[in-house]
């Protein structure tokens, strides 16, 4: 007889805490997403050992620590500690015979194929559900076109190479992560890489800043003079020692709810300087009616309960649309959000997510062409579903604070960049 495996039960909806007073609190958040996972990549490319300090540890950055591994790479930890975890990465021959799961990690299923064709034979991806509905097809392109092998346009694939590298155009309109994924690997091709955007503007320009900076730190050499084009030269990519920066776009939450509670919260190891997109809350959070201030490496937020709506285009810094629609579903004056199609195509449609959610509520969203229509509505409890998006989950939560009988369905889902999110919401909301 067939073993019958029990029907898995659901966990329960999360009841999101209401403030019933200004929040108080210091906020200490881990570790980037964005940088340790192209600091994991980077090191293991390297031309020796090298260390990767205070990294994040969630999914995107457990799926990227596998993947490397079965690569060929040695990670050991270190340490670990409520900071994060401080690998030492040992570079070894990338090795082909992997089978990739990338989950939903844009990072993992956009960076890794290009180290993946350099191996000595052929590597599979795949990854969740939904991480097959995601946009790979220019980047699966443009590998193909320097010399890979590829026997799809989404995830499941499977890539063999060496690619030799050389010239290659692509539409990046979809992700940056297409660029950032030629540019982290591009090194190491016989030829480098030249990269040229054709197509609507590309998005998240910090993000592609980023890769750029932590390549040059890394001895790469990279012109990024003209708009649009990248050129890498080959050549080896240094080994090094690098500290994560906290990830301030986890921070949105966390600083949203000082204007909804008119509280204050303060983050700790703000960078002064920064390609992080998440430092362009300090404005938008400002236009939302917070008071923005530096004290010594600290950021500090503080509201009057009050917030007020925004007219925004949030093109280069796509990820904080979440926490700023759920903001403006409580805002006392319109909202109009631009510039964001592409998140159509991130961990899910987050446009009609948020719209779809914010009106569940009794709210008054709108979807445009390219971003959100939020006007302001008196909202009421009920389920506000994540679909598997960590920054859908964290937006219920901000709209629980001032919202009654909110239940966040898959709360968990927050791990994908932030396990320990429920923990800190549940200490912020203790704080005074
Ligand atoms: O390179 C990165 O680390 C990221 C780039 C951005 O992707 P898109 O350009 O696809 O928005 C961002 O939204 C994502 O969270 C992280
Ligand atoms: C878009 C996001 O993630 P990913 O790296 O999976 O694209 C995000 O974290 O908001």
């Amino acid at each position: 007889m067939p073993a019958t495996t029990p029907a898995a039960t659901p966990a329960p909806h999360w009841p999101a805490p209401t403030a019933t007073a200004p929040v108080a609190a210091t906020v200490p958040l881990p570790g980037s997403k964005s940088v340790t996972n192209r600091a994991l990549l980077l090191a293991a490319l390297a031309d020796g050992p090298g260390a990767v300090r205070q990294a994040l540890r969630s999914r995107d950055a457990d799926l990227m620590v596998a993947a490397l591994r079965a690569l060929g790479t040695t990670l050991e930890a270190v340490s670990e500690t409520s900071a994060g975890v401080d690998w030492a990465v040992t570079p070894g021959p990338i090795r082909g015979g992997a089978r990739i799961d990338a989950g939903l990690a844009g990072t993992v299923m956009r960076f890794v194929p290009p180290m993946a064709a350099l191996a000595d034979g052929p590597v599979s991806f795949d990854g969740d559900p939904h991480a097959r509905k995601r946009p790979m097809g220019p980047i699966l392109d443009a590998l193909r076109s320097l010399g890979a092998r590829i026997d799809n346009d989404a995830l499941p694939f499977t890539i063999s190479g060496p690619p030799a590298g050389g010239e290659v155009t692509l539409d990046a309109s979809g992700s940056s992560q297409f660029v950032s994924g030629l540019l982290l690997t591009a090194a190491r091709y016989e030829k480098g890489v030249t990269i040229r955007h054709v197509g609507p503007p590309v998005p998240s320009q910090p993000h592609i800043e980023m890769t750029v900076e932590m390549l040059r730190a890394a001895g790469v050499t990279v012109d990024d003079h003209e708009r649009d084009v990248w050129r890498v030269e080959p050549g080896p990519i240094a080994a090094r020692d690098v500290t994560v920066e906290p990830d301030l776009s986890n921070a949105a939450p966390f600083l949203a709810a000082a204007l909804v509670t008119g509280g204050k919260v303060t983050i700790p190891c703000w960078p002064e300087r920064t390609t992080q997109p998440g430092d362009a809350l300090r404005g938008l959070l400002t236009a939302m009616g917070a008071t923005v201030t530096r004290s010594g490496a600290d950021l500090v937020v503080t509201g009057t309960g009050q917030v007020t709506g925004l007219d925004a285009d949030l093109h280069e810094v796509g990820e904080l649309t979440p926490t700023i629609a759920a903001l403006a579903a409580l805002a006392g004056t319109p909202s109009r959000i631009r510039g964001v199609s592409h998140l159509r195509g991130h961990e899910t449609d987050r446009l009609a997510a948020l719209a779809t959610e914010i009106n569940r509520l009794g709210g008054d969203a709108e979807e445009t062409d390219d971003g959100l229509l939020i006007r302001p509505r008196q909202l009421h409890g009920g389920v506000f579903h994540s679909y598997d998006d960590h920054r859908m989950a964290t937006a219920g939560a901000v709209i629980g604070l001032a919202v009654p009988g909110v239940e966040v369905e898959n709360i968990a889902t927050t791990a994908k960049t932030l396990p320990e999110f429920v923990q800190m919401w549940t200490a912020l909301l203790e704080s005074r």
